[in-house]
């Protein structure tokens, strides 16, 4: 069984920063969850428009078939995606084991963060559109919540750390599953 890992969170919490963190030290197959976008969500994005449900479901579904297929392939995978609500994140984990790291701080410092970025389409003012509808993580979701507080290296250090905590239930799983088929 493949691991597969959604970073998750508003825009500008870190999520291309630690997906790709996670690609770069663990070898897992990264994407962004970004360039997934049909160029219509960007246009609306760029023009201070929020997505919509309907407008989500179709870049959802792309970024889930990304991973089905890596699944089939037996390979880990790190993706970034805003994962805002948690029916968006069932589409994500339809029919993949998926792991959610929920990037969170608080609106002043995402802000911050956010209108520092640049070249980047995202308009900051968005921001409180995506604060708006975020869900975070239930407690019977797979996933964890991590601060973003702090540095970039203990950001991804929390990140790291909490995947590893969640790859060891998922070899302890695979190693009674082999037990158990072998007696
Ligand atoms: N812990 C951190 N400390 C300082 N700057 C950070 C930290 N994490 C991310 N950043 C910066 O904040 C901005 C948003 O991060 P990014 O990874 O692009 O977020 P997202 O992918 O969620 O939109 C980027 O300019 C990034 O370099
Ligand atoms: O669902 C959405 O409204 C968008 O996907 C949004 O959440 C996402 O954040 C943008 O794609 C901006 O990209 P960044 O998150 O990288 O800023």
């Amino acid at each position: 069984m493949s691991i597969h890992v959604v970073v998750m969170g508003v825009a500008g919490c870190g999520k291309s920063t630690v997906a790709e963190a996670i690609h770069e030290r663990l070898g897992y197959a990264y994407a962004e969850g970004d360039d997934f976008h049909p160029q219509a969500n960007i246009d609306k994005m760029s023009a201070g428009i929020p997505l919509t449900d309907e407008d989500r479901w179709p870049w959802l579904n792309v970024i889930n078939s990304w991973m089905v297929a890596r699944e089939a392939l037996g390979e880990n995978t790190v993706v970034s995606s805003s994962a805002l609500k948690r029916s968006y994140r069932e589409v994500l984990a339809k029919d993949v084991p998926t792991f959610f790291i929920h990037l969170n701080g608080s609106h002043e410092l995402i802000q911050q963060r956010l209108s520092e970025r640049k070249g980047h389409f995202m308009p900051p003012a968005l921001l409180p559109s995506q604060f708006a509808i975020l869900e975070p993580l239930a407690p019977e979701e797979n996933g964890v919540e991590i601060s973003i507080e702090g540095s970039v290296d203990e950001m991804v250090d929390r990140a790291i750390e909490a995947l590893n905590a969640y790859a060891a239930t998922v070899a302890a799983t695979v190693a009674a599953q082999t037990a158990a088929q072998a007696a």
